[in-house]
């Protein structure tokens, strides 16, 4: 089910990765993606004029390693990498978490069975996917450790069956504004697709910008459920680019 009905001239995309684009997997590295999904994001971006991003919360390396030759313009670590230009330079709007809450995590995850640090170095994903009942316990536990670093320039995000150790100073939506600002998105209307709450601070800054959110199979205030699943969303874009190539 698509609910977009939007003419896309006008539009700079900024899409989601996992849960959004595809499939959510057990594992970090296991999802699947489609070679038409690369080239059909390809097709797309080209017919947005560029004005096309990626906005995840994995790293950019990480989204090259998984999209392969596309190398596009996106934001990686919640807001905390920027690449405006495909394939160019990846800059860092934030310094790495500090080692010292670093080494607390990797000794939570040591002694909880089922909880997985992933180090992004710019943010750190604490993911209990293995264990999905020990949500609260875990999140007290990651306030109690950010509490005693007294570090205040952390917080804790929520995401699918995983909490995200971050700088509160970037987000999706520092990236949604800092695209927009610049070419070849300055001017356009921001449209955001995404399917967490991490997602919502993307979700409020395309909004505020003039802007339109679609959500992906869960409903959130103030934004429309523009899908039900992943697959219609690559359903979405092969079909907006088949549009395209027909007229
Ligand atoms: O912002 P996104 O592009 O949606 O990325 C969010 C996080 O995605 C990954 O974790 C999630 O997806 C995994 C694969 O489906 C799943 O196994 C895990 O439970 C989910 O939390 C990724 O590992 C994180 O780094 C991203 O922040």
């Amino acid at each position: 089910m698509t609910q977009i009905a939007y003419d896309m001239d006008a539009v700079g995309l900024f899409l989601d990765i996992d849960g959004t684009l595809l499939d959510i997997a057990a594992k970090p590295h296991e999802v699947v993606v489609p070679d038409e999904l690369v080239a059909d994001l390809a097709a797309l971006s080209k017919q947005l004029d560029g004005a096309l991003a990626l906005v995840s919360g994995r790293t950019i390396a990480d989204i090259d390693s998984l999209f392969g030759s596309l190398r596009p313009r996106a934001s990686g670590g919640h807001g905390a990498e920027l690449r405006a230009n495909p394939g160019g330079h990846v800059e860092l709007a934030t310094e790495p978490v500090p080692d010292t809450v670093r080494e607390e995590l990797e000794e939570l995850a040591s002694r909880n069975k089922g909880v997985m640090v992933e180090d992004k170095g710019v943010c750190i994903a604490v993911h209990y996917r293995e264990e999905p009942t020990i949500g609260t316990a875990l999140h007290l536990e990651l306030a109690a450790i950010l509490d005693g670093l007294g570090d205040r320039t952390l917080g804790i995000l929520p995401g699918r069956l995983v909490y995200e150790i971050k700088h509160v100073s970037h987000d999706k939506g520092t990236a949604v504004r800092a695209f927009m600002a610049t070419p070849p998105f300055h001017g356009r209307r921001p449209m955001f697709i995404g399917d967490d709450v991490t997602d919502q601070a993307g979700f409020a800054a395309a909004q505020a910008a003039g802007g339109f959110a679609y959500s992906v199979g869960r409903d959130y205030p103030g934004v429309k459920r523009g899908f039900d699943t992943p697959a219609d969303v690559r359903a979405w874009i092969g079909a907006t680019v088949g549009k395209a190539e027909a007229a």
